[in-house]
């Protein structure tokens, strides 16, 4: 298997998780005897402070001509007072719309072994398995116009839909809930917004190519609470992209840390893949970020762009393994468990030899 990727580190803890995650895919090529290449560029901050721009040509070029792009992430303060269109930010909207991916899937799985590490009751995270399907490419972050007029004070952004980019999204979720526990829970804000209103009308119209997944609407404000509360409840949520972002993070809590959080954007030219968490400044250079997160982003690549499930899977059980072995990094460590605290460079090395002893176990299984 043939493979190359644009890896794209970003700021902040960006470079350092994402570190993590290209050895792992190093690990499971050299383990399976498959041609992974790599081609790093910049983006974001360090693009900026490069080049003076956020997505430089070279690295849309590199993004382009690869089967797959990892990145990191993006942002540091030292831009805040730019315009939205100059910041590091811009250069993450912007390969997204380039790349084209529109179903930016974001799974929150809540592991036994982190039980403890979240503030939700574990009779409340029990057996959670949420896959948000978030539309990416419209809504608010993309809509025009949009501007800040500084003489007027006032300031205006968009959010538009047209029915053909809700109907693309729907189908994808309907089409991954009907492979899982065939519900859709669609969520809008259908009682004050019209861009809600098409959306639901949509929704329901694509429901019916699926009968055998049942479809369900929640109104956005009441859907934050019901995530905290009855987490088991939902199996697919789709959304858009504005409510999508803020609802995926929360979902972190029922984790443990937003650092345990991997995404895949698919269905453009090429799948775009980057964990759920920002660049983190205020830990950045500590090595107390958490590269799990950017792991399983590794192990999405492999599902979504070598159709190697099986390898796929093979780094969710590493990382499983690791937890239940009891090593955390900061965020998911609790205070009087009986756990090993680790670094971002020792979580990474635990999840690769987890990884190296189960390939090896397969290796030798089919050797017999
Ligand atoms: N995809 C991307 O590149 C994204 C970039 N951002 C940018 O990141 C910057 C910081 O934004 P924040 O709102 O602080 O969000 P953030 O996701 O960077 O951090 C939120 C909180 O979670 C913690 N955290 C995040 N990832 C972690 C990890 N892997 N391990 C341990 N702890 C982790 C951070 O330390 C912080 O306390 C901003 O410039 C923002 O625009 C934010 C979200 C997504
Ligand atoms: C930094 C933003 C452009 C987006 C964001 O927070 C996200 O996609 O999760
Ligand atoms: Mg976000």
């Amino acid at each position: 298997m043939r493979l190359k990727v644009a890896v794209l580190a970003g700021d902040g803890i960006g470079p350092e998780v994402t570190r993590e995650a290209t050895n792992i895919l190093h690990a499971v090529a050299e383990l399976g005897g498959h041609e992974f290449t790599f081609v790093e560029g910049l983006i974001g901050g360090v693009a900026i402070t490069d080049s003076g721009s956020p997505l430089p040509t070279a690295t849309l070029d590199a993004a382009l001509d690869a089967d797959a792009v990892l990145l990191g992430a993006v942002g540091d303060n030292k831009f805040n007072s730019l315009t939205p269109d100059k910041r590091p930010e811009a250069g993450l909207l912007q390969i997204r719309q380039a790349l084209g991916g529109f179903a930016n899937l974001r799974p929150s799985v809540a592991y036994t072994a982190l039980a403890g590490s979240s503030p939700l009751r574990p009779e409340v995270t029990e057996g959670v398995d949420i896959l948000f399907v978030r539309e990416l490419l419209g809504g608010l972050y993309f809509g025009a116009p949009r501007r800040w007029n500084k003489e007027t004070n006032e300031a205006i952004n968009t959010m538009r839909y047209t029915r053909d980019e809700v109907v693309r999204v729907a189908r994808v979720a309907f089409e991954l809930a009907s492979k899982r526990r065939k519900k859709v829970t669609s969520v809008d804000k259908a009682n004050v917004l019209e861009v809600s209103q098409l959306w639901r009308a949509t929704v329901t119209e694509i429901a019916k190519d699926y009968p055998e997944v049942t479809l369900e609407h929640q109104l956005v404000d009441s859907m934050a609470m019901h995530i905290m509360n009855i987490p088991r409840n939902f199996d697919v949520v789709l959304t858009e992209n504005l409510f999508g972002d803020i609802l995926s993070d929360e979902a972190g809590v029922i984790t443990g840390s937003l650092g345990m959080l991997p995404s895949a954007t698919i269905g453009g030219a090429v799948n775009l893949y980057e964990p759920v968490h920002g660049s983190a400044p205020d830990i950045a250079g500590t090595g107390k970020a958490n590269p799990l997160g950017a792991i399983l982003t590794a192990a999405m690549v492999l599902r979504h762009s070598a159709n190697l499930e099986q390898d796929a899977r093979a780094v969710e059980q590493a990382v499983l393994k690791v937890l239940e072995a009891g090593y955390r990094t900061a965020d998911i460590a609790r205070k009087g468990e009986n756990v090993q605290l680790v670094n971002t460079q020792e979580m990474g090395k635990h999840v690769h030899q987890a990884l190296a002893e189960s390939i090896d176990r397969r290796q030798a299984m089919h050797a017999v």
